[in-house]
């Protein structure tokens, strides 16, 4: 029997991460994985699919162009599934190519087959064929990821009413689409078709949606979207979804309502893929989602040389923190020095338009009590937004009152994902906004914002005690909103 220092199941983000790490550190590393190829949900069916799928179609639609001093070209006419799957499959096979190469340039061995745990200490891989094999380890790591949500009242048939996994694989255009639930994956799919012009109705049963988002921030982009014509029911609850004879999806509101589309995607969350795992003979026990339950800071189960890292353990289900996870849990496994995690990382939607945020929202310091001034600059304001023809995105700033340090920024609008890493560094090294002031930006850029936004706090704190002198106005022209009293609880 082969023994390995550490078995990651799934090669995900998390379970890659995982496995270099240890193998950096010169331990022998065996990655199982059931697909065929690796590289997990990220790869195949959902982060890298879907952000190709938007791009494509931004690129296709001349979504970029549009609106720009009233405007609107399109790239391609009658754009088709086929359009939309050609960028997929060649993006897909680079990375699968690229992970590959990572694995075995670090000296990782990959498995492909179902990983079952027999007891803590040995798993059972059964291979396509049939065929099994029985390996132990040391350690483990699940990163095992999620599977979409598909409750039995809904029946998906992979064409007409689908998943986020079914809807990438044979990419197609609808004549209309309904999304149910308004989290992120349906948010994301909702806008970018939208972008296509394909009339979307959005439903969601509670009366907001992205809670985790600056409420301003959400403000403008339903304003946004309800502007390009898509339909948001909030508190809308689905009871039952069927086909008609015509082959349309129905889907029956508990209030009688019937929503008819070309297409429905059902995105009301996922389960962790923990199913079949034989967990019950290693002793980590899942919750009813599926999902399992770690030690935030080591990424450790409660079987101690088992670790879970990913969306199986639930939120953020970033591709990023997952990857920051994997790494942990493998450093902490081996008793290697583990850095400082950083205080705060971003959230990107790929919504169109994006939504990025770190920090704290408005609402999150008000209910720590934490005294604070907000700032907020418009894209259209800067020059760079002006050329590009945006017609919308903004950037709120928050900032705290007693020492001016950076609190949180929240951006929606075109390279809000990109952005915000300007926000990130300078909220992770607890600096004052004098640092947007003071420092020269290349112009013209949208990164400009930070500046207007600074300068906006600025102008609406209290002048009670000397402060950095700001040396002329700036010749853009600040956002002027009414003036807060930006005290908590105000
Ligand atoms: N860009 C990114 O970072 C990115 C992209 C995709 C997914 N993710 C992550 O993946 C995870 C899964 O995303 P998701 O959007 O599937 O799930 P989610 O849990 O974020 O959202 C599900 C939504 O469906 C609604 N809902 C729940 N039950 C419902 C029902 N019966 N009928 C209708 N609506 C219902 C919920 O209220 C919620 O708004 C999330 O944690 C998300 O953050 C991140």
């Amino acid at each position: 029997m082969e023994h390995f220092d550490l078995v990651v199941i799934g090669s995900g983000p998390a379970g890659r991460r995982a496995a270099i790490q240890a193998a950096k550190l010169g331990k022998s590393v065996m990655v199982i994985e059931r697909r065929q190829r690796v590289g997990g949900v990220s790869v195949h069916t959902g982060t890298i699919p879907s952000k190709t799928l938007r791009e494509t179609v931004l690129n296709l639609s001349g979504w970029r162009e549009r609106g720009f001093y009233g405007l609107s070209y399109r790239v391609k006419k009658d754009i088709e599934g086929k359009d939309l799957g050609a960028r997929l499959n060649k993006t897909l096979d680079y990375e699968v190519e690229v992970l590959e190469h990572q694995f075995a340039r670090n000296g990782v061995e990959t498995m492909s087959g179902n990983a079952r745990f027999r007891d803590d200490h040995h798993i059972v891989v059964t291979d396509l064929n049939g065929e099994t094999q029985t390996i132990s380890f040391d350690f483990a790591v699940i990163a095992v990821g999620t599977t979409p949500y598909r409750p039995g009242n809904i029946p998906f048939d992979d064409h007409t009413i689908v998943d986020s996994d079914s809807l990438v694989a044979e990419p197609r255009v609808p004549r209309s689409l309904t999304v149910v639930g308004a989290g992120v994956i349906g948010i994301e799919y909702a806008t970018i078709f939208s972008a296509l012009d394909v009339p979307v109705t959005l439903i969601e049963p509670r009366d907001t949606y992205l809670d985790f988002i600056d409420r301003e921030i959400i403000e403008e982009f339903s304003h946004d979207l309800r502007k390009r014509g898509m339909t948001i029911r909030l508190g809308a609850k689905v009871d039952r979804v069927e086909k008609d004879a015509q082959g349309w999806a129905i889907a029956i509101l508990t209030d009688g309502r019937q929503i008819r589309s070309d297409m429905l995607l059902y995105a009301a969350g996922r389960m962790g893929a923990t199913m079949d795992l034989g967990l019950e003979a290693c002793g980590v026990v899942p919750d009813e989602r599926g999902r399992l339950k770690v030690d935030p800071a080591t990424f450790q189960t409660e079987v101690r040389n088992i670790y879970a890292a990913g969306d199986v353990i639930g939120f953020p289900s970033l591709a990023s923190t997952s990857m920051e996870q994997g790494r942990i849990a493998a450093l902490h496994a081996f008793g290697a020095s583990m850095p400082p995690a950083p205080e705060f990382f971003p959230y990107g939607i790929y919504a169109v338009p994006e939504i990025s945020t770190v920090g704290l929202t408005e609402q999150q310091v008000r209910a720590q009590n934490i005294p604070y001034e907000c700032g907020v600059a418009r894209f259209r304001e800067t020059s760079r937004g002006h050329i590009m023809g945006l017609q919308s995105g903004m950037m709120k700033m928050i900032v705290s009152l007693e020492t001016r340090k950076l609190l949180g920024v929240h951006i929606v609008g075109e390279g809000a994902t990109e952005l915000i890493h300007i926000g990130q560094a300078v909220l992770n090294l607890g600096a004052t906004l004098d640092y947007f002031v003071e420092n020269t930006f290349n112009y013209p850029t949208l990164a400009e914002a930070y500046k207007i936004a600074a300068l906006d706090a600025w102008n609406r704190m209290p002048r009670t005690k000397p402060i950095a002198p700001i040396v002329e106005e700036p010749e853009i022209q600040v956002t002027r909103r009414k003036a807060r009293a930006g005290q908590a609880g105000a």
